[in-house]
C-alpha cells in the first residue's frame, strides 16, 4: 500500500512525526519476463508465492525518516536500492507492507521518468512542474532559472528525446530541485553530468538540505555519501542489513566488500 498525505506540516524537530514511514515492505519481480505461468499452473492451486521465476527484490524492510534527515542508501549492484527509491516515489507499488509519505516527493530517479520524449524541453518543464503542484505563475517565475541552471538555453524548443544524456539529467535535476516538494530522491543519474555540473548540483543539494528538505541519495561514491548524509541504509539481498549513522554503515559495507576482495 502507498499512502500520500500532503496535509502534515514540516517540522525539523527530532520529535517530529516521521515524514516517511516504511513498514514490512516487500516487492517481487519475475526474473525472466518470458517465463509465463503455464495454463496448468493456473489451475494447479499453487499460491502466488510459488510462481516460477519470481524473486523478492526487497523484503521485510522497515524504517522511519524524520523531516530534514539525509539518508544514503548503499549496497552492491542489484540489491534493491533503486527499487526502494521507486517505492518511496510511488512509481512502483509494493506487494507487501506499506509506504507512507507525508508530503510530496521530487524524484530524480530515472532520467526519462516523468519526461515525455516527444515533447520539447519547454513543455516538459511545464508538465513536470505542473504535475508537482506548481501553478502557471509559479512555473513562469521559475522557468528562466530552471533553464539557466541546466544551461539549456539552446535546446528549449528541442524534443526531449533529442537531448544528450547529460543534458537530459541537467534539465531533470534543474526542474526537480526547483519544486516545493519536501522530499528529494536522487539516484545515480547525477553521475552522467560532467564535473562542473555535478559540483553545481551538489551545491544545490546542500542548499536544499539547509532549507530542511529530506534527502534520499543512492550512490556508490563514498565521499558523496559522507558529505551529504547523516544516516545510512545498507541493503543486502533485498534486506535491510543495517540502519545506522552513515560512517558506521560505510565501515560495515567496506568490511563486507573490500575493494579487490
Ligand atoms: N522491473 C523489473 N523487473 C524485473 N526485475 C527487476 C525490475 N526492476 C529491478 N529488477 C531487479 O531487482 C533487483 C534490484 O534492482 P535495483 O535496481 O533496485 O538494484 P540496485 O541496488 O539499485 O542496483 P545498482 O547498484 O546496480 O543500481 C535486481 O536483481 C534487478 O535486476
Amino acid at each position: 500500500m502507498y499512502e500520500l498525505d500532503e496535509n502534515i506540516g514540516r517540522s525539523d524537530s527530532p520529535d517530529a512525526p516521521p515524514i516517511i514511514s516504511v513498514q514490512k515492505l516487500g516487492v517481487r519481480f519475475r526474473r525472466n519476463k518470458g517465463s509465463r505461468r503455464s495454463f496448468k499452473d493456473l489451475f494447479s492451486g499453487r499460491s502466488r508465492r510459488n510462481r516460477p521465476g519470481e524473486f523478492w527484490a526487497l523484503r521485510d524492510v522497515s524504517f522511519e525518516v524524520r523531516p530534514g534527515e539525509a539518508i544514503g542508501v548503499v549496497g552492491r549492484n542489484g540489491q534493491g536500492k533503486s527499487t526502494l527509491l521507486k517505492l518511496v516515489a510511488g512509481v512502483l507499488l509494493p506487494d507487501e507492507g506499506t509506504v507512507t509519505v507525508h508530503g510530496g516527493v521530487a524524484p530524480l530517479i530515472e532520467i526519462t521518468g516523468g519526461f515525455v520524449g516527444d515533447l520539447t524541453v519547454r513543455d516538459n518543464v511545464n508538465l513536470a512542474a505542473g504535475l508537482h503542484g506548481l501553478s502557471r505563475q509559479e512555473i513562469a517565475a521559475r522557468f528562466a532559472d530552471i533553464i539557466d541552471f541546466a544551461g539549456a538555453e539552446d535546446v528549449i524548443d528541442t524534443p526531449f528525446k533529442h537531448l544528450s544524456s547529460g543534458m537530459k539529467v541537467r534539465v531533470a535535476f534543474s526542474v526537480i530541485s526547483q519544486l516545493d516538494e519536501p522530499v528529494l530522491l536522487v539516484d545515480e543519474v547525477l553521475a552522467v553530468g560532467d564535473r562542473a555540473f555535478r559540483a553545481k548540483c551538489y551545491r544545490r543539494i546542500e542548499d536544499l538540505l539547509a532549507q530542511g528538505k529530506t534527502l534520499f541519495l543512492v550512490s556508490h561514491k563514498e565521499g558523496d555519501l559522507r558529505r551529504f548524509c547523516s544516516r545510512g541504509l545498507y541493503l543486502d539481498k533485498g534486506r535491510l542489513a543495517l540502519d545506522a549513522p552513515i560512517d558506521e554503515v560505510l565501515d560495515r559495507y567496506n568490511a563486507d566488500h573490500p575493494v579487490g576482495g
